[in-house]
This record gives structure tokens, C-alpha cells and sequence, in this order.
């Protein structure tokens, strides 16, 4: 088991509080699991209270290409360095931040994340977010399913505006805390063909009192080609 740093745990504790009906969360903990039957070595997580009552989307399935899996274990062998994690994914923000409940009731989840909303594996977004701390950055590895299409075979760009935002506002909250976007700029440089397997990489470029500067790429899987370019404003609520 390994700690956190306090200042990521002060954030969490910030979101947590802003989801009023949600009491404290009161532990995060990282904990080695057992290795997915194709990963070479360890698989480093976050849990969250209870999460283990929940699916954790962000781990391969059989809907994954073998590209989005080959990323995958490059940075979960990074993440056996110790320099990136893997964050949890399940599909409502209320999982996310499990409330304490006195009676063990579990809690209604009535909402879906709009990058977790289909049932079916691979029909939409199939991603995965690491951080890294020290770096202030995230990525993304994201496979962009059929139900996802925008012009004629190619990912739509409200798509690939929401990818960007999850994957930046998971870097602001891992931050900062409490964020909400106030302003996201985006320029498509290449399109990203549905079916395609590619990266985001996101950074915190600076922070002004209450609001965090991000900026974000999308490049496909060997970095060659950028399909997309963005600089993101979080403000801190
Ligand atoms: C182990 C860790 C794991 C963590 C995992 C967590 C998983 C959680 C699960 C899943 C998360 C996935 C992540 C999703 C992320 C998505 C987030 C969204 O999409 S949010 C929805 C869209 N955004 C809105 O609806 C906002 C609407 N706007 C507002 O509410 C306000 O305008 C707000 C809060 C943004 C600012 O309002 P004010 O009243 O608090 O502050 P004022 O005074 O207006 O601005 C503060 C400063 O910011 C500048 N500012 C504000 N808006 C700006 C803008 N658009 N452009 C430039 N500057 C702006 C202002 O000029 C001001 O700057 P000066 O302090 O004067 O220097």
C-alpha cells in the first residue's frame, strides 16, 4: 500500500464535499491487485470506499483492439515505476465518490456519465485515464466505437471535445479540486477514423488563484499524426 500525496487527497476531499448528499470521502487507498490475464506485470489502482461493489470500466475488455491494449500495458508498466496511475472508471459520478451510508444501503444511481452511457462494450468511448502527480498530467487512451460517428466513418467532434474535457477535468480535479470548465478551445487538425485507437495527453500549464490552465493533444497511437489540438480553462468552485 502507498500513500497519496496529501495535496491530491486535499482535492479529492474538496469534491467530495461538493456533492452535498455525499458524505467525506474518508479513504483512498492504492492496492495491488491481482495482473489481468494479459498484463505483464502488476496492476496498480485506486480504490475508492466500496468500490469494489462497482465496475471498473476503465480495464480491458474483449471490445479493446489489440492497439488499445498495447497502450494500455505500456503505461501499466509505467505505472509499476511508480511515475503514472491508473484511475478507476465506473459510470456515474456517484460512484466515483461512494457515499458512507450508516445503514450499508447502497446508494440510488440514477445518472450515467455521458463517456459511460452505452451498455454495450465498444459501441461507444472504451478509455482509460492514468495520472501522473509529479507531471501534473494525464492521459487518455481512448478506441472511439461506431455510435460515436460524426461525418461519414469518423469520430464526431462533440466526441472529441467530451474526451478532451473528461480527460482534462480529471487533471484539474486531481489538482485542484472542485473545477467546473470555463472555457474550451479546440482546434481539429485530423480527423480520427471510428474504430481507431488514440492518446490524449494533458498537462496543467499554469495556475492563477482559482483558475487552471490546461492544455491537451490528441495524437494516434505511435504520435505520428495530431488529430486535434486544446487549451482548457478550469475554474476553481
Ligand atoms: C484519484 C483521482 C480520480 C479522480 C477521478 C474523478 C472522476 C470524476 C468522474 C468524472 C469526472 C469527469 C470530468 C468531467 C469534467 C467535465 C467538466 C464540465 O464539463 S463542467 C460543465 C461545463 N461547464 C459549466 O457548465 C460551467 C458554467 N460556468 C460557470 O459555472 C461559471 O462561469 C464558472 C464557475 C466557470 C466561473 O464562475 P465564477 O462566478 O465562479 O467565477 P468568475 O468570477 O466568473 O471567474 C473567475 C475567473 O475566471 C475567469 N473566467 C471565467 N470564465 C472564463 C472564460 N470562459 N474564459 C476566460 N476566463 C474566464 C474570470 O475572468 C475570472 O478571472 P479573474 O479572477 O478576474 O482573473
Amino acid at each position: 500500500m502507498f500513500k497519496f500525496s496529501v495535496r491530491l487527497i486535499k482535492g479529492l476531499m474538496q469534491v467530495t464535499a461538493w456533492l452535498q448528499e455525499q458524505p467525506v470521502l474518508t479513504n483512498l487507498l492504492y492496492r495491488i491487485s491481482g495482473p489481468a490475464s494479459y498484463l505483464p506485470s502488476r496492476d496498480l489502482t485506486v480504490t475508492w470506499p466500496r468500490a469494489e461493489e462497482h465496475k471498473d470500466f476503465s480495464l480491458p475488455n474483449s471490445s479493446w483492439s489489440q492497439s488499445m491494449r498495447n497502450l494500455y500495458n505500456k503505461y501499466m508498466e509505467l505505472s509499476q515505476q511508480g511515475s503514472w496511475i491508473r484511475l478507476p472508471s465506473y459510470n456515474a459520478t456517484v460512484t466515483h465518490f461512494t457515499e458512507q451510508c450508516p445503514n450499508s444501503a447502497k446508494p440510488q444511481v440514477t445518472t450515467r456519465l455521458f463517456t459511460r452511457n452505452l451498455d454495450v462494450e465498444g459501441l461507444g468511448f472504451e478509455y482509460v485515464v492514468f495520472y501522473n502527480q509529479a507531471e501534473q498530467r494525464t492521459v487518455c487512451i481512448f478506441q472511439a466505437g461506431p455510435y460515436l460517428e460524426g461525418s461519414h466513418g469518423l469520430i464526431h467532434g462533440g466526441a472529441i471535445a467530451t474526451i478532451i474535457d473528461s480527460t482534462a477535468g480529471i487533471c484539474a480535479i486531481c489538482t485542484a479540486g472542485k473545477v467546473m470548465t470555463a472555457n474550451l478551445n479546440i482546434n481539429y487538425r485530423s480527423p480520427i477514423v471510428l474504430g481507431s485507437t488514440a492518446e490524449v495527453q494533458c498537462r496543467v500549464d499554469k495556475i492563477e488563484d482559482r483558475k487552471i490552465f490546461l492544455s491537451a493533444e490528441i495524437r494516434n497511437v505511435d504520435g505520428q499524426v495530431l488529430h486535434t489540438e486544446a487549451t482548457i480553462l478550469f475554474v476553481q468552485v
